[in-house]
C-alpha cells in the first residue's frame, strides 16, 4: 500500500551520483525513517515528502522504497534551522541559521528570497554577506528548478547535473530554445537523446536544428563504420531516411553546416565527401606532416653503416636478409620510414638492429605502441621501456579538470631523436594526427606494422595510405624466416593473405580444423576443447594459454554467449569462490576479465605494495582475484603484479575474456587461439579478421566451424572499403610536384 511521509533528511547514508539511487535516513514524526529509491535532488537539512511502499529488507530491515519525492519549504522552526544549517547555502551555518530564525521566524525563506537586504539587521551579516546568501539561496531554487525541468523529460539527474554545469541559469532558456545544442554541448548525450526530448517538447521534426544535428549524427555514424568522410549523395539519402524529411532539407543544412564551418565539403576523387571538421584537420595535417618529415633527410651520417649491420650480423649470429638491410639503411637516412610485412618476416629482428644502430649514435630512442599489450610487447622484443602512444604524448586531464588533452603537441614536442612505434596498423587518423603533431622535423620516425591486419578500429586506413602514398620510404619484408617445418600458423597467414587456401591438420603441426555444421556442435566442441582436449593435448592452462577469438558479440558463438558457457565450465561456481552479479554480468573470483576502455588514471600497486603506476588498458587481460560485497570492491591482477580495485559502479570497464572479438584481439598474441568458423553477417566475414585471428596465435590454431565460410572468409575482401581522403590528399600533392619538376 502507497504511503506518504514527511520529514527532515537526517543524513544521506549513500548516493549515486550517475542514476540517483539514494538510501538516506528521514526523521519523521513517527521517528526516523530509512527511505530508499531513486530521489534525483535530496540533501540533509531539508523538509521533503516521500511516497512509496514499505518494505523489509533482510539485513537493514523496515525501509520506504520511495516511488516519488518532493522538496517542502520546512514550515516549522527547528525545519528552517535545519535547513538553513545544512551547509546548502553559503555563509550561513549552524548559528548562523539560529541568529536567522530568531530575527525573522518563519518569515526567514522569505526574507533571504525577497527581502535580502533586511539580512544585514542579523548580527553578524553585513551587505557582501547578505548577497552572498541571497545568491545561494537562488542557485539552489534554480538547481531545484531545472531538475524539475529536466526530469520531465525523462533526463537522469547525472546528465540533469552536467547540464546544469554547462548553461547555469540559462538552462531552461537554451534547451526551449534549441533542445539539439545537448548533443553538441554535452558529452554522453547524442542525436537520439536529444531528439527525444525535443519530441516531448513539442519541436517541429522539420525544424533546421533537428535536421543539422541529426546530419552531424550521421556523420558521426560514419566514423564508428571506419570512414573519414561520407560522401554526400549517400550522406543525404541516409540523413533522410532516418529524419524522415526530404532530401532538399537534409541538402539545405549540410549547406549551412558548412557555410558555419561545422562541416567541411570536398571533392575527393571525382566525388563530393563531406568532412566533419575532425577528421578535416587530422587529414590535412597527418599529410603535412609526413611530407615535412620525409623531406628531412640524413645523409651525413659519421658511422659506416655496411660496418655496423656485419657487426650486429656476427653479435646476433644472424645473416640480415637484404631487405632488412635495406630497412635499417632506409630508417637511418629518412625522416619517415615504414617497414612492413607479414608474421615471422624478420620485423622484431630489424628493429632490434635498429635500435642498436642508433644506440651507437648516441641518439636518444623513443617506442611506443598503440595499444597496453602491444605497448608491452615492444617491451619483451626489444629489452628497453616501450609506451603507449598515450603515455608518450603524455595524455592527461586539461587544465579544466575536465576533459582529457595530449601535452605533448607542436608547442610541446617530443624530444627523441628517433621515434619507433610498432603496430601502426591500429593507429586510427586521429591518433596518428595528435602523434605526428609533436614530432618535429629532424626526428626521424619509423613506422612499423603489418598492413594486412584488421585496419584500426576508429576511422581511416592511415598505414594503408601512408604506404601507397610515394612520399614516404616503405620496405616491405616478404621472406618468411619461420619455416614450413616450425609453423603452419605463418604459412597459412601468408596464404590467406593472398587469397589462398589454407593447409589444414597437417600432422603434427599447429593449424587444425575441426569440420562442424551448426552453432550448437561448434559451440560444443570449443568447450570441449578448452576444458579437456587442448589440456590434455599441450598440457597447457586453459584459462590463460587458450584464448577464444570470434568476429562477434551476440549469437551462441558470439563473446557474449561464449563467455557465459565458459565461465560455467573453466570457473564454475563454489562455495569458497566469491561472485558478483551485475545486471545480466557475472563475475566470480578465478574468472579471466579484460579492460574494455583506456583507463589512463585508475591505480595499481603490487601485492608488497612496494611498487605502484597508474593506467589500464583496452585490451588488458587479468584474472579477479577477490571480490569484497562490504567494500563494494572487486579486484583484478593484471601482468601477475598489478592489482587493480574496481568499484562495483566501475565494473562496466572490465568484461569476460575467455573470449573476445577478434578486433579486440588485435596488438596481443597467445599460446593458443580457437576460433569458431561459422555464419555471420558478410561484413564480419572477411580476410582481414581471419589474418588478424590466425596472426595471434603463436602455438596453435584451431578453427571449428564449416570450411564453406573460411573460404568465403578468405575470397572476402570488403573491409578494406573505407571512406579516406589521404591517400588522395597524398596523390594530389606528388601530381603537383610532377607537374612542377
Ligand atoms: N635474417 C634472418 N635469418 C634467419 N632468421 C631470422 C632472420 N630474421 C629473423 N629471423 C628469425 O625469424 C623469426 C621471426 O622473426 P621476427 O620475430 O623478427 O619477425 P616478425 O616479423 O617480428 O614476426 P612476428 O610479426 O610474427 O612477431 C625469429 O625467430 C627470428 O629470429
Amino acid at each position: 500500500m502507497s504511503v506518504e511521509i514527511k520529514g527532515v533528511v537526517k543524513e544521506i547514508v549513500f548516493k549515486n551520483e550517475e542514476n540517483g539511487y539514494v538510501v538516506a535516513d528521514v526523521d519523521t514524526d513517527d521517528g526516523e525513517i530509512t527511505v530508499v529509491g531513486y530521489i534525483p535532488i535530496i540533501n540533509v537539512g531539508e523538509t521533503m515528502s516521500f511516497t512509496g511502499n514499505f518494505t523489509i529488507h533482510p539485513i537493514y530491515g523496515k525501509q520506504l522504497q520511495v516511488v516519488s519525492s518532493k522538496q517542502i519549504m520546512p514550515s516549522t522552526l527547528e525545519g528552517i534551522i535545519s535547513y538553513l544549517s545544512s551547509g546548502l547555502i553559503k555563509g550561513i551555518g549552524p548559528k548562523m541559521a539560529e541568529r536567522i530564525v530568531k530575527k525573522f521566524g518563519k518569515d526567514s525563506l522569505d526574507v533571504i528570497q525577497y527581502r535580502p537586504h533586511l539580512l544585514t539587521q542579523v548580527n553578524g551579516i553585513g551587505e557582501k554577506k547578505a548577497k552572498i546568501i541571497a545568491q545561494s539561496f537562488e542557485e539552489q531554487r534554480e538547481i531545484k528548478e531545472v531538475m524539475l525541468f529536466l526530469q520531465q523529460y525523462g533526463i537522469s539527474v547525472a546528465y540533469a547535473m552536467k547540464i546544469y554545469k554547462k548553461y547555469r541559469d540559462n538552462t531552461i532558456e537554451y534547451i526551449r530554445e534549441n533542445p539539439y545544442r545537448l548533443a553538441d554541448d554535452i558529452t554522453g548525450i547524442g542525436f537520439k537523446m536529444a531528439d527525444s526530448i525535443a519530441k516531448k517538447m513539442g519541436v517541429d521534426p522539420e525544424s533546421p536544428y533537428r535536421i543539422m544535428c541529426g546530419i552531424k549524427f550521421v556523420l558521426n555514424q560514419y566514423s564508428l563504420e571506419g570512414h573519414t568522410f561520407a560522401k554526400k549523395n549517400e550522406l543525404i539519402e541516409r540523413a533522410s531516411n532516418i529524419l524522415s524529411v526530404d532530401k532538399e532539407l537534409v541538402e539545405g543544412g549540410i549547406n549551412t553546416l558548412t557555410i558555419n564551418g561545422e562541416i567541411h565539403q570536398e571533392d575527393i576523387d571525382g566525388e563530393i565527401a563531406v568532412f566533419s571538421m575532425a577528421f578535416y584537420y587530422a587529414e590535412t595535417g597527418v599529410c603535412k606532416k609526413i611530407i615535412e618529415l620525409a623531406n628531412t633527410k640524413f645523409d651525413d651520417i659519421d658511422i659506416d653503416l655496411d660496418e655496423e649491420i656485419s657487426r650486429i650480423e656476427k653479435e646476433s649470429n644472424i645473416a640480415l636478409a637484404e631487405k632488412q638491410k635495406l630497412a635499417i639503411k632506409e630508417s637511418v637516412k629518412n625522416g619517415v620510414t615504414v617497414i612492413t610485412g607479414g608474421p615471422g618476416t624478420g620485423k622484431t629482428t630489424t628493429v632490434n638492429s635498429i635500435i642498436k644502430i642508433f644506440e651507437k649514435m648516441n641518439l636518444d630512442i623513443a617506442l611506443a605502441a598503440p595499444t597496453g599489450r602491444a605497448a608491452k610487447r615492444l617491451t619483451e622484443t626489444t629489452g628497453r621501456e616501450a609506451k603507449t602512444i598515450h603515455r608518450l604524448l603524455e595524455y592527461s586531464f586539461s587544465e579544466d579538470g575536465i576533459g582529457m588533452r595530449f601535452i605533448k603537441d607542436g608547442d610541446e614536442p617530443l624530444t627523441a631523436d628517433v621515434i619507433i612505434v610498432d603496430e601502426v596498423s591500429m593507429i586510427d587518423i586521429l591518433l596518428m594526427y595528435h602523434l605526428l603533431k609533436a614530432v618535429m622535423p629532424g626526428t626521424r620516425l619509423i613506422l612499423v606494422g603489418d598492413v594486412d591486419q584488421l585496419p584500426s578500429v576508429g576511422p581511416g586506413n592511415v598505414l594503408h595510405d601512408i604506404i601507397g602514398s610515394e612520399i614516404v620510404k616503405v620496405v616491405k619484408l616478404t621472406e618468411i624466416f619461420r619455416q614450413a617445418e616450425e609453423s603452419m600458423i605463418v604459412v597459412n597467414a601468408h596464404k590467406i593473405n593472398k587469397g589462398l587456401k589454407p593447409i589444414l591438420n597437417a600432422k603434427g603441426k599447429d593449424f587444425y580444423f575441426i569440420s562442424k555444421r551448426n552453432q550448437d556442435d561448434i559451440l560444443n566442441t570449443i568447450k570441449e576443447l578448452c576444458l579437456k582436449r587442448l589440456p590434455n593435448f599441450s598440457n597447457c592452462d586453459p584459462i590463460k594459454d587458450i584464448q577464444v577469438l570470434t568476429p562477434m558479440k551476440n549469437s551462441k558463438i558470439g563473446t557474449i554467449n561464449l563467455n557465459c558457457e565458459l565461465q560455467d565450465i573453466l570457473n564454475p561456481k563454489a562455495v569458497h569462490k566469491k561472485e558478483k552479479k551485475i545486471g545480466e554480468r557475472l563475475f566470480r573470483v578465478g574468472d579471466k576479465v579484460m579492460q574494455v576502455k583506456n583507463n589512463y588514471n585508475i591505480k595499481w600497486k603490487s601485492k608488497d605494495n612496494l611498487r605502484e603506476g597508474e593506467g589500464i588498458f583496452n585490451g588488458d587481460i587479468g584474472y579477479v582475484c577477490d571480490i569484497d560485497e562490504e567494500l563494494k570492491i572487486l579486484t583484478v591482477l593484471y601482468d601477475d603484479e598489478k592489482y587493480v580495485e574496481y568499484d562495483f559502479a566501475g565494473l562496466d570497464e572490465i568484461e569476460l575474456a575467455y573470449s573476445i572479438t577478434i578486433h579486440k584481439s588485435q596488438g596481443s598474441e597467445f599460446p593458443i587461439v580457437v576460433m569458431p568458423v561459422s555464419w555471420a553477417p558478410p561484413m564480419l566475414l572477411n580476410r582481414n579478421l581471419l589474418y588478424t585471428a590466425v596472426t595471434r596465435a603463436k602455438e596453435l590454431v584451431v578453427l571449428v566451424g564449416a570450411e564453406k565460410y573460411l573460404y568465403m572468409m578468405i575470397k572476402n575482401k570488403r573491409d578494406m572499403n573505407r571512406n579516406s581522403g589521404l591517400k588522395y590528399r597524398f596523390k594530389r600533392i606528388v601530381e603537383v610536384y610532377n607537374q612542377a619538376f
